[in-house]
């Protein structure tokens, strides 16, 4: 089969900056693909890279994009190398995904995400309204001991019944990774994991805090693509995995990865559009395991789908 290859760039401002370990994500950016079969048939993808993730660049997808010819088939597909990881997600799924409308998060199932530092304190009362019961915290952002005193404040606040992450994003040095999980590890609230809390070539170390502390610890950035989810698992790793479907790669062979060795998955957005949602849901429903929420709540950055260029639908 050959299909019509077009592609468009899209920019999304967020309502409050995305503040993480690495900074302040004003915008996102990405590029929405369609591909058109002999028959008329349409199918919709998304790339949204995270360079600072691990991903490729947005200009390396871009370039990617502009080198196809317009006719493409699916061997093209199934040939995107490794190192555009994002791409794989984005041609697989038009492959294979027809477009519906939009459908928000069933708060039930997913997990909202809470603003950096004090603003966390406000944040999660409305989201819980709503009907979220899991709540991700960015922390990582401010000193450690201004950060522990807000999580006080929080786990003190939080319904019982609440469920909090934490996320340093790869921010944290090994004293205060301990820190946290000392404080994880004497507070009554519920403290599902402590997300990513050392950078990648630290795997090692947090190998051992796994072994030491009783907070169950997840990687993030450390699983970021295909092949480093395996090298981790391969390296032993039986903790949780954060798998972003779309930065991860292609959705066909992370389905037989996961298919293949029952691994502890959390599924999490990457700030991407309807578009690549429903891809990344899709896979996200099916290999989800353990009762573990999805890191999908975070529509309330976003002012609708304000921005999207879309064409033909
Ligand atoms: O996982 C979630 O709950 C929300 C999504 C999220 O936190 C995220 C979104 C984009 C880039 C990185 C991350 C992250 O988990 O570090
Ligand atoms: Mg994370």
């Amino acid at each position: 089969m050959n299909y019509q290859f077009d592609f468009r760039p899209y920019r999304r401002k967020f309502v409050r900056g995305v503040a993480t370990s690495h900074g302040v994500w004003e915008i996102r950016e990405g590029i929405i693909l369609r591909l058109t079969d002999e028959t008329n048939k349409v199918g919709w993808g998304e790339i949204a890279p995270i360079s600072w993730f691990g991903s490729e660049t947005l200009a390396q997808a871009w370039d990617f994009c502009c080198h196809l010819p317009q006719e493409i088939t699916e061997e093209t597909i199934f040939s995107i190398p490794d190192q555009l990881p994002a791409c794989q997600f984005g041609f697989e799924s038009a492959l294979f995904s027809p477009p519906t409308p939009h459908t928000p998060p069933t708060p039930l199932t997913h997990s909202a995400l809470l603003p950096a530092g004090e603003l966390a304190l406000q944040a999660w009362e409305n989201l819980w309204q709503q009907g979220y019961s899991t709540f991700k915290w960015k922390i990582g952002v401010y000193p450690t001991p201004v950060e522990l005193k807000i999580l006080d404040l929080l786990t003190q606040s939080l319904p019982a019944s609440a469920k909090l992450r934490l996320d340093a994003n790869g921010g944290l040095n090994q004293e205060q990774a301990k820190l946290w999980l000392e404080s994880c590890d004497r507070c009554k609230a519920n403290i599902e994991f402590l997300e990513q809390p050392l950078s990648v070539d630290e795997f090692p170390v947090m190998v051992e805090l796994s072994q030491r502390y009783q907070t169950a610890i997840a990687l993030d950035e450390s699983v970021a693509t295909l092949p480093q989810l395996k090298y981790c698992f391969q390296q032993g790793w039986r903790g949780i995995f954060v798998i972003k479907p779309g930065i991860v790669g292609s959705p066909s062979r992370l389905r037989q990865f996961c298919q293949q060795h029952e691994i502890d998955a959390v599924f999490s957005s990457v700030f991407e559009t309807a578009i690549g949602r429903k891809a990344a849901l899709q896979i996200a429903v099916e290999l989800s395991r353990y009762n573990r929420a999805m890191g999908f709540g975070v529509d309330h950055y976003f002012v609708e789908e304000e921005g999207v260029e879309r064409w033909g639908v």
